[in-house]
């Protein structure tokens, strides 16, 4: 596999309220780094399931406590993602907070995934870590020094390393389920859609559905991304009217909370199923769209390709063959969740996490 993912320049700092309920997180680690002196956070959710899993945020934040607050609220997901996926794994995620307004160079960077790999080393293998936002399967390897609990290292160091091919792969066969039950066939050949962020899940997924003679409309506040529409012979739109555009499905595949009320007011298409992380602005999007008819795949059920071939492939002696085969089944768990809202008259959203309810229960 090709590591190509350089560390995210991160431009602005996120903000997230902490929760005003109490947390219901088994462990929850806030350290300083001895060697960065950056504010670190292991969330460990749950281990219900199994040791947890999820990746390594490095990001900027206004405060520490926005840190904390994406680190409870990101772990909590991993729970629900890896549940849902049906994995012997729990929720966990650990983030390091770059003060608004600092720059990491390399140095800097090397010392904050040592002191990472400490602070995990430290919960004795209640979680796993990997790359997430702003990191990267490199710097997994320098966590790797400290720990052992890390996954995703590059392959020349014996690790599986990047999971993007496994999403994009879980996020095509969740399109053609979706497809599939929105319209009753689940060939995407001439079907229309909206790729918003041309990155690594979304460059993919937009090759793979325009080899399959799908219609593309793509956006990406990157520029550069110009070049791979070009070359698909996808039309362009400007990223803040990609929403606005008429087609079958739009496919998120850039960052979260892209789904504000405003957005699904206007969308005009019959379903969304996307890769990226956190697609609701908040939790009456689910119902907004249910109210305007739009099948929404729950990003949590659609993006697990990536957890699921780290979580797999990992495993020495592990089959090609049945990882392509969890990947693939990813779209019969998104059909089960739309099929199971639609007989209840549900959300999708509820569906799906009734679904990982109802594995977490039984992991009791
Ligand atoms: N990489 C994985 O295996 C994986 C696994 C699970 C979930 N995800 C989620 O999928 C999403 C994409 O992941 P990725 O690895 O492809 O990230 P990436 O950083 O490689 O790509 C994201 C792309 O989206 C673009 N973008 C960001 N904001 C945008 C906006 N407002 N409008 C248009 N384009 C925008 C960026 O310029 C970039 O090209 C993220 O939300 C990530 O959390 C990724």
């Amino acid at each position: 596999m090709t590591i190509t993912h350089a560390p995210a320049t991160p431009a602005t700092g996120a903000s997230a309220a902490l929760p005003t309920e109490a947390p219901d997180h088994e462990r929850v680690l806030i350290t300083r780094g001895a060697r960065s002196g950056l504010t670190i956070i292991v969330a460990v959710h749950s281990t219900r399931l199994g040791q947890a899993l999820g990746g390594a945020r490095l990001w900027h934040y206004g405060q520490w406590t926005d840190a904390l607050a994406d680190a409870l609220r990101l772990s909590q997901a991993m729970t629900m993602k890896n549940a849902a996926a049906g994995l012997a794994r729990g929720g966990g995620k650990s983030v390091i907070a770059i003060p608004a307004g600092t720059k990491l160079d390399a140095a800097a960077t090397h010392d904050a995934m040592l002191d990472l790999g400490d602070a995990i080393e430290s919960l004795g293998g209640a979680y796993m870590t990997a790359e997430d936002v702003g990191t990267s399967a490199e710097l997994m390897a320098v966590v790797h020094e400290r720990t052992e609990h890390v996954c995703g290292l590059p392959p020349e160091q014996g690790g599986v390393g990047e999971p993007a091919d496994a999403t994009a792969a879980g996020v095509h066969a969740s399109i053609l389920a979706t497809l599939g039950e929105v319209f009753g066939s689940n060939d995407p050949a001439g079907r229309h859609f909206v790729i918003v962020g041309l990155g690594q899940v979304g460059g993919r997924l937009a090759r793979s559905l325009a080899a399959a003679g799908a219609r593309l409309t793509v956006t990406d506040v990157a520029e550069g991304k110009r070049a791979l529409a070009d070359e698909l012979g996808a039309a362009w739109v400007d990223p803040a009217e990609a929403h606005l555009v008429e087609a079958d499905v739009f496919v998120p595949c850039g960052l979260g909370g892209v789904l504000t009320p405003e957005v699904v007011r206007d969308l005009r298409v019959a379903a969304v199923v996307g890769a990226a992380n956190n697609q609701l602005a908040s939790r009456d999007v689910a119902a907004l769209m249910q109210e305007r008819g739009i099948v929404w795949a729950p990003d949590f059920v659609v993006n697990a390709g990536g957890v699921i071939y780290l979580d797999v492939a990992s495993v020495p002696g592990a089959d090609q063959a049945a990882l392509d085969a969890r990947i693939e089944g990813i779209g019969d768990t998104v059909a089960s969740v739309l099929r199971s809202a639609r007989a209840d008259g549900t959300t999708t959203l509820e569906a799906a996490e009734r679904l990982a309810r109802t594995r977490l229960d039984a992991g009791r």
